[in-house]
């Protein structure tokens, strides 16, 4: 990973000879390849480790291949690269494969090297703008109580069963998804949920796998600086509906780009709809909705059906549930068995780091620390917290700085219209000017709502506790963004900065808590 963070990997790989490699793939070679043994891959020289085979690609800023020294003085003992990489390559002494695009054969690499397509697990891929991590960490909660043995890949972290490492990209790079997935092997985990997002689609992220099913949440704006626009966007999720990727998917049918993903798809698909308007061949329906539960029906393909709970707040989370459970009837789990193991327990149990996660006390205002940073993420949040709070609702939040510009002015104007107070901050401002992104921002709400209450506090601690300020018993205090984040990134620094810890700390302070 680029950051530093830490990966998780094989604890007992087993070697495989370079000279396999070169003949399984037909790569050109420079130096000697005969006795040298491969036990990983890995794409950044900081976090080779010995007996990997370093894998140099172009980026934005440099070309890996000349991060090739490094590499060796941390135990690789190959190097595979492309033609402009090569002799660069060369320079530290070790063998170097050449290949025309090594980002390309990254995921076949990583997959020869770890063995991953012997005896695989069930994998799960989720795709969407909203809800991946959500439906991921919900099918990894039913998938634990049906007994079981699961892992998943998520924005938040990797999890194989209580050990879990933090993310950094939201979908791992080929060598670290290899990685993974053997040490998931060597703890016996049978069903994997893995969070696909546009960008490891389009950069080869994922290659090296067939997921056995495959789901949809929705489309939506956002990562506009990555696509030119919408069916850019929605091309590149369209990617994993097809059968180099997935067998089968689950596809939300209710906006036109998931019908459109479900005509367009090369896969046997199931569809699958919250709305009264849509035919589908799963139909949700929610019976009940309360600040931290929504009770829903499901109905299948067949006719049979479900009523259960999802711990959470809002349509969506149900919705997303519904999802998860269809993907796993999809897989050739019984829905009948999943209905009884979720009367057994009186409903999912599923704990979704920093979604829409409540911290209240006996009274006081309700805290919901989220992770939307999309105007549709916003939209649904609050129309949730509105249906289930009596009193006012106040927003806090910001924007991210070096990523979609375009989407800022709908987020300002979607938190003016859905809240009775907005609170506009810092979130990671990178290397923009932080006033000018929050000016982005309050254009946005003045513009849809000039009478509104609006406050501009750059210090996201304090913001959070000028909101709390504002909030009284029965109202809500929605921070949306930071979620399940420990750190605030400015200038090209991650600054610690829990959310979550820091708003029991202000609750504590107020004395709600
Ligand atoms: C903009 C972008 O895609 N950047 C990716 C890219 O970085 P880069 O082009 O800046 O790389 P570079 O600094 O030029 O370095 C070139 C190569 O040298 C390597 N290197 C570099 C320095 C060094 O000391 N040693 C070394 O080996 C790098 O690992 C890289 O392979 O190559 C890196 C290594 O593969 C990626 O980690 C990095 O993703 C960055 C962190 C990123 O934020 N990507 C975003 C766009 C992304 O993928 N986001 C989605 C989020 C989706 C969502 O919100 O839903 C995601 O899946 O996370
Ligand atoms: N099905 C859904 N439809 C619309 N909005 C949703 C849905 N599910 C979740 N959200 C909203 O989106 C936010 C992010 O949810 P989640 O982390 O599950 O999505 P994600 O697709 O993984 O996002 P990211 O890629 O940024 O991690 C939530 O906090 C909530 O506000």
């Amino acid at each position: 990973m680029t950051d530093g963070r830490a990966s998780l990997r094989p604890q007992h790989p087993v070697a495989r000879a370079l000279s396999g490699l070169v003949d399984a793939f037909e790569f050109d070679t420079v130096g000697d390849i005969d006795g040298v043994e491969l036990t990983g891959v890995s794409l950044n020289s900081r976090t080779v480790q010995p007996g990997d085979l370093y894998v140099g690609v172009p980026g934005r800023h440099s070309h890996g291949a000349s991060f090739s020294e490094g590499a060796r003085d941390a135990g690789a003992v190959a190097v595979l690269t492309d033609e402009a990489g090569a002799s660069v390559a060369a320079e530290s002494g070790l063998p170097v494969l050449v290949t025309p695009d090594a980002r390309a054969a990254l995921g076949d690499v990583a997959a020869w090297i770890h063995r991953t397509d012997e005896n695989p697990a069930t994998l799960f891929a989720v795709t969407g703008t909203n809800g991946k991590t959500s439906v991921i960490y919900l099918l990894y909660g039913i998938l634990g109580q049906l007994g079981v043995v699961a892992g998943l890949t998520t924005t938040a972290e990797r999890r194989i069963g209580d050990e879990a490492v933090t993310s950094s990209l939201t979908t791992p790079e080929a060598s670290e998804l290899h990685a993974l997935l053997a040490r998931m092997r060597e703890a016996e985990v049978r069903a994997v949920g893995v969070e696909v997002s546009a960008q490891a689609l389009s950069r080869h992220r994922v290659d090296g796998l067939v997921f056995d099913v495959a789901g949809f949440t929705n489309l939506s704006h956002d990562h506009f600086d990555d696509y030119a626009d919408f069916e850019e966007y929605f091309q590149a999720k369209l990617e994993l509906f097809q059968p180099d990727r997935s067998r089968r998917g689950v596809v939300t049918v209710d906006s036109d780009w998931g019908r459109r993903i479900a005509d367009s798809s090369r896969i046997p698909v199931s569809t699958l709809t919250s709305s009264e308007e849509v035919a589908a061949d799963w139909t949700m329906r929610v019976v009940e909705e309360s600040s931290d539960e929504t009770v829903f029906s499901l109905e299948g393909p067949d006719g049979r059906s479900l009523t259960t709970s999802v711990p959470l707040l809002g349509w969506y989370m149900a919705a997303n549930a519904a999802l998860a459970i269809a993907m796993l009837v999809e897989s050739g789990y019984d829905l009948d068995a999943i209905a009884h193991v979720l009367e057994r327990d009186g409903g999912i149990r599923a704990y979704i780091p920093g979604r829409a996660e409540q911290i209240a006390g006996e009274s006081g205002p309700r805290v919901y620390i989220d992770y939307g940073h999309s105007p549709d993420a916003f939209l649904n949040t609050l129309a949730a917290i509105r249906k289930t709070t009596s009193g006012r609702i106040i927003m806090v939040f910001g924007a991210d700085g070096d990523r979609d510009t375009t989407k800022r002015h709908d987020m300002g104007a979607i938190a003016a219209r859905g809240a009775d107070a907005v609170v506009i901050t810092d979130f990671h401002p990178r290397f923009e000017d932080p006033a000018a992104i929050r000016a982005a921002l309050l254009a946005g709400a003045r513009e849809a709502r000039p009478d509104g209450e609006f406050h501009e506090i750059a210090d996201p601690r304090a913001a959070f506790r000028a909101a709390l300020a504002l909030a009284d018993d029965g109202d809500a205090v929605l921070y949306a963004g930071p979620g399940h984040e420990d750190y605030h990134e400015v200038a090209g620094e991650k600054l610690p900065y829990s959310a979550r810890d820091d708003a029991r700390l202000a609750l504590q302070e107020a004395g709600w808590l």
